[in-house]
């Protein structure tokens, strides 16, 4: 099951950022080197007790008229209802009801995706108390006062959003095992070709779960007796006027997509090269820890020769050198060349994904490893390595314990996970490596 995804709408000033800032806490570096979307706080993941989540701002802009601002709440409400397993819908107890609180609250509800009502800047329950109130009469339930600020309510808050998360509460009871496969990247890059190309050479089936406004943008295609679930990031250039305004909602179109797939194909334009804005989009599947297929896309517009294609695979492997693991193809949505490798592609990663090695054998690895590169050793004291073994997989995940963790420097991590390649394949996935101390009586 994905992880659940909660928004945070409301209008301007009501506290957005600071809630969603709140909650998330301080911004970590999950994978090093990742390129900047986390900085961006558009979206974080979270947890809460036991529950984990990617929450979502859907905000950030200050319109400067009223119809815009409306424009922009309905914008706002459409990428919450559309992405989204619960919204929190934020309001200002200072400011009280306005009008335009009415307006999205019309908006949510017809969305029929459960809506927590959140009166935030309430930093005083008793001076307060009766202003909350006032917020029945938007009948979205009962209004939870927080303070952002004070970090007060946030708990009472969650208990209530992480109520409606889909699997706890049964109403996804079927797991749905089929691959799910997003199709990422930047505008125009063929994204729509490749999915339409794609249809166009197999069976189409009309997506069967109903409901869900999120299931609506899915396409069901059968494969070779496989049904394939293609989750389409494209069509994101919405009619807004504000430019940074794209860039959130595309941002949070590929986050909640990517948080659905087993695999991700991220699609780069062969004609326009590779660039940063590409290293960013790739960073959200990366740092999801996501199957990863690079498709070059419109290899048909390319002058080449023997060497075109090495010269392309190394330049994007040096901007997107965060996935050294990452698998290419090159494409063509328009002449259909190399088409329909993307399903082996697709097949092979996914069940590098969600390979399991035995301890066993994992261990005979790695010591044999250790035997090819001794490991490395600080005055005269040696890193010793007394087993390993696999915790999780999607993705691949190892714990390895040693006698001394400082003493797993990164190069000889890299040399260790190379290892295992070799011997295991682990295409198109990151493997995850833990390192922890153990005495080394206890570890026998
Ligand atoms: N007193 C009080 N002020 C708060 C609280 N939370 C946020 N604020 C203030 O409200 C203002 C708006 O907060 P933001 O978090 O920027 O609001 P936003 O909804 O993200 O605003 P936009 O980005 O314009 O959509 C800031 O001046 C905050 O300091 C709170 O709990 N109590
Ligand atoms: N020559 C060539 N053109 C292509 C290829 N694939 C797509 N195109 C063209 O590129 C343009 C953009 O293709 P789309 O499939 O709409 O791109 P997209 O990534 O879905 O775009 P957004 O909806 O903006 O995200 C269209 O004019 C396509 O005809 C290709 O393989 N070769």
């Amino acid at each position: 099951m994905s992880k659940a995804v909660v928004a945070i709408v409301g209008r301007p000033n009501t506290g957005k950022s600071s809630l969603f800032n709140a909650i998330a806490g301080e911004p970590i570096a999950i994978v090093k080197d990742t390129p900047g979307v986390t900085r961006d706080r558009i979206y974080a993941d979270c947890s809460w007790l036991n529950h984990n989540f990617t929450l979502i701002d859907t905000g950030g802009i200050e319109p400067d008229t009223r119809d815009l601002l409306l424009a922009s709440m309905r914008e706002q409400a459409e990428i919450a209802i559309e992405t989204a397993d619960v919204i929190i819908f934020l309001v200002d107890v200072r400011s009280g009801l306005t009008d335009a609180d009415y307006k999205v609250a019309d908006m949510l509800r017809r969305s029929r995706k459960p809506v927590v009502l959140a009166v935030n800047k309430v930093d005083s329950f008793a001076k307060f108390q009766n202003d909350v109130y006032e917020f029945y009469n938007l009948a979205m339930g009962d209004p939870v006062p927080v303070s952002a600020a004070s970090r007060l309510g946030l708990g009472d808050l969650l208990e209530v959003v992480s109520g409606h998360f889909p699997e706890e509460s049964g109403e996804e009871t079927e797991e749905d095992d089929r691959p799910h496969v997003a199709v990422i990247g930047k505008p125009n890059v063929g994204k729509s070709s490749i999915i339409n190309r794609l249809l166009g050479e197999n069976r189409v089936i009309v997506s069967d779960i109903a409901g869900t406004t999120r299931d609506a943008i899915d396409t069901v295609v059968l494969h070779n007796d496989t049904e394939y679930v293609f989750i389409d990031t494209a069509g994101l250039r919405r009619k807004s006027k504000i430019h940074e305004d794209l860039e959130r909602y595309s941002i949070i179109r590929t986050v909640t997509a990517v948080e659905r797939a087993d695999v991700v194909i991220m699609v780069i334009d062969a004609s326009e090269g590779v660039t940063e804005q590409d290293a960013k989009i790739a960073g959200i599947a990366h740092e999801r820890g996501k199957g990863i297929v690079v498709a070059v896309n419109k290899w048909d517009l390319i002058e080449k020769n023997d060497k075109t294609m090495r010269e392309f695979t190394e330049k994007i492997k040096s901007t997107l050198s965060f996935m050294p693991y990452a698998e290419f193809l090159f494409i063509s949505a328009e002449t259909g060349q190399r088409m329909h490798k993307l399903f082996e592609l697709i097949d092979m990663v996914r069940s590098s994904q969600t390979l399991r090695i035995r301890t066993g054998v994992l261990n005979e690895i790695v010591s044999e490893a250790t035997v090819l590169q001794q490991p490395p050793s600080d005055k005269g004291h040696r890193l010793k390595i007394f087993y390993a073994t696999q915790v999780a997989v999607k993705p691949p995940s190892f714990v390895f314990f040693v006698n001394d963790k400082e003493l797993m420097h990164f190069s000889y991590q890299r040399f260790l996970e190379n290892r295992i390649r070799e011997a295991f394949g682990f295409r198109g996935t990151m493997i995850r490596f833990f390192v922890r101390e153990r005495q080394g009586k206890d570890a026998e």
